[in-house]
C-alpha cells in the first residue's frame, strides 16, 4: 500500500477502520501476556485507536508509529489531551506523559527505537497490508523488536472473491508461515462474524468473516 493511499483515506476521513472505543479483544486477553505489569508497549501502524489511550491508563509506556499527521493530531485532540510536538526526521513525534505517537514510516524505525519495548499490540495493522507487504512488514517487526517481546495480534479471514482489501484476509495458516520460524504462536481464539454483522454486511461479504486471536512470543 502507497503511503499515498492512507495519507488520502485519513485527508477525506475514510477511516472505518477506526473503533471509538476500547477493542474487546485486548480488554479481554491482554492480561494474559501483561498480566498486571507496566511493561512498555509498541502499536505499529497505530491510527488513533482509543486502544492506547487504555494501555496508557493501566500504566504502560506506549510508542505507537503512523504515517498520518491528521491521525496523530486527532489522537490527541479528540482526548482533550495537548501533546508536545518534537519535529524530527525521520520522525516527528507527539508526546503526553509517556505515551508517544511517532509519525512516519514503520520501516524506518531502528533496533534502537524500541529496545525498552516488551509488548506488542497488532490489530489492523498485518491485515492492512497487502500479501507482499505482509512478509516484510513481518520481517521488519522482528528485526526492531527485542528478544522475548510478546504480541497480541488480530486478524481477520474472509473469502477474498467478496472484497477487496484493506482489510485483507490473512489466514491462520498464513500467521503460522509468517511468524512460525521467529516465533512461538498460541491461537487464543477465533470469532465468527455472521453475514448479517455491521462490517460484513457494510462489506457484501456473504459469507461473513472470522476474526482470530493469537500471542506470539518471539524467540
Ligand atoms: C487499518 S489502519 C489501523 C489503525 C489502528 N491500528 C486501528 O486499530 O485503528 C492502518 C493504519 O496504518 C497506517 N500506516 C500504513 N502504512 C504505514 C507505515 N508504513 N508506517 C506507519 N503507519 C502506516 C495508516 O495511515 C493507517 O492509519
Amino acid at each position: 500500500m502507497e503511503h499515498e493511499f492512507w495519507h488520502k483515506r485519513w485527508q477525506r476521513d475514510e477511516i472505518g477502520f477506526h473503533q471509538g472505543t476500547v477493542n474487546e479483544y485486548l480488554y479481554e486477553h491482554w492480561t494474559e501476556l501483561a498480566g498486571q505489569g507496566t511493561d512498555a508497549v509498541f502499536v505499529p501502524l497505530c491510527g488513533k485507536a482509543h486502544d492506547m489511550w487504555w494501555l496508557h491508563d493501566r500504566g504502560h509506556p506506549v510508542i505507537g508509529v503512523e504515517l498520518s499527521e491528521i491521525a496523530c493530531k486527532d489522537f490527541f485532540e479528540e482526548a482533550g489531551e495537548k501533546a508536545k510536538v518534537h519535529p524530527g526526521e525521520p520522525f516527528t513525534v507527539f508526546q503526553h506523559d509517556n505515551l508517544q505517537l511517532w509519525c512516519g514510516d514503520f520501516f524506518q524505525l531502528v533496533p534502537d527505537d524500541l529496545r525498552h519495548i516488551r509488548l506488542v499490540y497488532d490489530r489492523a495493522a498485518l491485515i492492512a497490508l497487502p500479501p507482499e507487504m505482509r512478509k516484510s512488514y513481518v520481517e521488519h517487526l522482528t528485526a526492531v523488536i527485542p528478544d522475548g517481546t510478546e504480541i497480541l495480534l488480530v486478524t481477520l479471514d474472509y473469502n477474498s472473491g467478496e472484497m477487496k482489501g484493506p482489510p485483507f484476509n490473512v489466514t491462520n495458516e498464513e500467521v503460522y508461515e509468517l511468524y512460525g520460524e521467529d516465533y512461538e504462536i498460541t491461537h487464543i481464539r477465533s470469532n465468527d462474524l455472521p453475514r448479517d454483522n455491521p462490517f460484513a454486511k457494510r462489506r457484501g461479504l456473504l459469507n461473513g468473516a472470522s476474526e482470530s486471536v493469537f500471542r506470539l512470543i518471539r524467540k
